[in-house]
């Protein structure tokens, strides 16, 4: 049992300074490294309107080849006021040879992603592998991701959903800054 009053032998690193050193794997993700907030809008046809988001994304590791992926994120009005929380959702992305990256991301929403893609030049382009649903969970048949590392110090994030009937198509964009950096 862990005694959760006890500080955890294997804290994970949140920059590639710090200790664990990271696995030479996770050499093409090191810059994602960190907390990120920012803002997004999103949208699909399904939907009455378009809506603003925050969000905060962490990347961590432990010295293993993945990176650990948590993101939360709340609705907000024009003036950036929280009106609620939205999507969360965490998970490992699992680096191979060559940058190839395997992500698993769960939703509190019933939905398992497992997604396949590459990461190269600051930039991770993830595509569905396999969606597996829970039996009240909305149909999801696929979805696109991209993330990329801008040169203005930014984490841009795209996001492609194929769901509820529709044809693979934009639900989200965003614009992330590491927490820290002005
Ligand atoms: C930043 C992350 C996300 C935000 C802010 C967001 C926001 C929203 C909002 C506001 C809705 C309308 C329903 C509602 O009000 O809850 C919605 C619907 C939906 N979203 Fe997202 N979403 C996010 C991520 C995702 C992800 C990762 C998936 C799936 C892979 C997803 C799949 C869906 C589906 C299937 C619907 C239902 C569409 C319908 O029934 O017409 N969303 N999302």
């Amino acid at each position: 049992m862990i005694d959760p009053a006890r500080k955890h032998p294997y804290p994970d690193a949140l920059g590639p300074d710090e200790a664990p050193a990271p696995h030479a794997l996770l050499t093409p993700l090191l810059g994602f490294l960190g907390t990120w907030t920012g803002r997004g809008r999103g949208g699909y046809p399904t939907l009455a309107e378009e809506f603003a988001y925050a969000q905060e994304v962490v990347f961590s590791h432990d010295g293993r080849p993945f990176l650990r992926y948590e993101a939360r994120a709340w609705l907000i009005d024009a003036d950036g006021t929280p009106l609620r929380p939205a999507a969360r959702e965490s998970g490992w992305w699992r680096l191979q040879s060559e940058g190839r990256v395997e992500a698993l991301v769960t939703q509190p929403t019933g939905i398992a992603e497992i997604l396949v893609g590459r990461a190269a030049d600051g930039t991770v382009d993830l595509t569905t592998h396999q969606v597996a649903l829970a039996p009240t969970a909305k149909e999801v048949d696929a979805s696109r991701r991209s993330y990329t590392l801008t040169d203005e110090g930014t984490l841009d994030f795209v996001h492609d959903l194929a769901a509820v009937g529709q044809p693979l198509q934009h639900h989200l964009a965003a614009r992330l800054r590491r927490v820290g950096d002005s």
